[in-house]
């Protein structure tokens, strides 16, 4: 993809399995959302070669939109409507939506199913984009950050409710995130962006294996803290209780995070530009 003469996604390959939860991850202006529109047939490519669901998205006609589910990063506005009755008028479009009381459920709406979409929170909002990315029951579903503005049960809920999508009905999931730990929890393989190329691509696992993480201990002796971290947690802690056996206190053996691997992939490849 390029603008002008700013190239804004450079050699960009991938490929999601049917059923699978791809979640794509990168910093601001990595191109998340620039690749993720591509996809959605909302910004014509200018170059490389795209198939979603077997078709070329720059060329597919109502079939394969109708196959397909979309969030988008901001919702549109439909203040009149009540929630349940916007969802069961979209979902007469489609050959087999879901029943709109059930998915309102779905999605934790069920007690604003008869309110004005005007008067939802900014999380309930959210709430209803994302129910109605999926009231078609999409093969594929797009979901650009769909959890911003969550709160953290309404997160809990919304992973359920993907994992249930992605486990029990097979449907293939796209996602873009900020969050790392909803990646590492929702994910059967991250790919991670960074200023327009793929830094990395793998399961939450294999991308914790490649850069081999430090694991950070904590402990207390004499009454003084300390901290040291090491790629060898079992063998520092064995030797630290040798030396000094139950001198040590509040010890704890943090685990390097998704987190500290995507930091160390993304500095990586910031200092490999300079
Ligand atoms: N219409 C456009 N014209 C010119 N440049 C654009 C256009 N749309 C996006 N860009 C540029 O493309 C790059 C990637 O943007 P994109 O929105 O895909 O990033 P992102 O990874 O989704 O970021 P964020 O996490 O902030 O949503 C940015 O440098 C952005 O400025």
């Amino acid at each position: 993809m390029r603008y002008g003469d700013h190239d804004v996604l450079r050699g960009v390959s991938f490929s999601a399995r049917r059923g699978e939860v791809l979640a794509l991850l990168g910093p601001n202006g990595a191109g998340k959302t620039t690749t993720i529109e591509i996809l959605e047939g909302f910004r014509t490519r200018s170059g490389g070669r795209v198939e979603v669901l077997g078709v070329d998205p720059a060329h597919a006609g109502e079939g394969w939109r109708a196959r397909i589910g979309i969030v988008l990063q901001s919702w549109r506005d439909h203040g009149r409507w009540r929630v349940r009755e916007l969802l069961a008028h979209l979902g007469s479009y489609y050959a087999r939506p879901w029943d709109a009381s059930e998915l309102v459920a779905a999605v934790g709406l069920a007690d604003q199913a008869d309110h004005r979409v005007r008067t939802l929170s900014g999380g309930q909002r959210r709430r209803l984009d994302v129910a109605i990315g999926m009231v078609g029951r999409p093969e594929l579903l797009f979901l650009d950050e769909p959890t911003t503005g969550f709160d953290p049960e309404a997160r809990r809920e919304f992973h359920d409710l993907v994992l249930g999508l992605s486990r029990a009905d097979g449907t293939t999931i796209m996602l873009t995130t900020h969050d790392l730990a909803e990646a590492e929890k929702l994910a059967d393989r991250i790919v991670i962006l960074n200023d327009g190329r793929i830094v990395a691509d793998g399961t939450a696992a294999e991308l914790a294996e490649r850069i081999a993480g430090e694991d950070e201990v904590r402990w207390t002796l004499d009454g003084r803290r300390h901290v040291r971290t090491t790629r060898d947690s079992t063998r520092f802690v064995r030797e630290l209780f040798e030396e000094h056996g139950d001198a040590v206190e509040a010890l704890a053996v943090r685990p390097s995070s998704l987190e500290d691997t995507y930091l160390s992939l993304v500095r990586g490849a910031e200092e490999a530009v300079r």
